[in-house]
């Protein structure tokens, strides 16, 4: 019997200075905040999510660091972390995965530094996610401020390194309650063998739906931000739903 896939969903906690917020397209400065992110993260927990999607948006904008917190957010929680924002290096990957984080998304360094994030998929394997986030078919990277290559170019290059899964956000949707880009998640899955993380523009259990039926491609879950935090539907509702349409 085929076996059956849900799509995993990913609550988003996005931390800048301090505060658990919410961006339209990445922009520094577009901010609007929700609070303590460890409150935000814990009644993700509680509603039923299975991972969290942290990011240390100081990081990545380059603007300092959330580090210390992140920590004690991801320590607190019992499921399973997905960490990101500013993992660069030797120290800044160390102590992302010390805190006992599920895995880490690579972003800028994917495009600045592609030895060493070949170094350290051979190393770490499955804890590493790359991010590609991209405008067009263009990535972006330094707080989505900078182009860093083509999309597909950089897919065959991560592919060949044995990179685990990519989380892939389409920046233009990000935080607009647009709906997400489901032709360049279909385009993504055809172009690499490896699990799909789609992230940006959910705005409704419709989308997620759509999203869902894309299972089969290679799209393995889902990251929600914007929508939870707007209301525009609850983290359980967001669960049912899915459940509901596992192909
Ligand atoms: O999630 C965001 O809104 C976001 C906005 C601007 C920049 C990065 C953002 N998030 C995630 O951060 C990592 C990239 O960080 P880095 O380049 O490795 O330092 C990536 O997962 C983005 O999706």
């Amino acid at each position: 019997m085929a076996e059956t896939r849900t799509l995993e969903l990913l609550p988003a906690v996005d931390v800048r200075d301090g505060q658990a917020v919410r961006l339209v397209h990445g922009e520094s400065g577009t901010e609007t905040s929700y609070g303590s992110p460890l409150e935000a993260a814990l009644a993700w927990q509680r509603a039923g999510a299975k991972w969290l999607h942290l990011v240390d948006l100081d990081a990545a904008f380059g603007t300092g660091d959330n580090r210390a917190l992140i920590a004690e957010v991801t320590r607190a929680m019992d499921i399973k972390v997905e960490l990101s924002g500013g993992i660069r290096d030797d120290d800044t990957l160390l102590a992302a995965l010390a805190t006992g984080c599920t895995r880490v998304n690579l972003g800028t360094a994917a495009l600045e530094t592609p030895e060493w994030v070949a170094k350290v998929i051979a190393e770490h394997g499955e804890r590493i996610a790359v991010g590609l986030d991209v405008r067009g078919t263009t990535l972006r990277g330094r707080g989505w401020t900078r182009d860093g290559g083509d999309l597909y170019e950089t897919l065959e290059r991560l592919d060949t390194e044995g990179c685990a899964r990519y989380v892939v956000t389409d920046i233009a949707k990000d935080g607009t309650l647009q709906g997400p880009n489901l032709d360049l998640l279909r385009s993504v899955c055809a172009a690499t063998d490896r699990p799909v993380v789609a992230s940006g523009g959910v705005s409704s259990l419709a989308d997620l739906r759509a999203i869902a039926a894309l299972v089969p491609d290679g799209v393995e879950g889902a990251i929600v931000g914007k929508a939870l935090y707007a209301k525009a539907f609850t983290l359980e509702e967001a669960l049912e739903t899915v459940r509901a349409v596992a192909p």
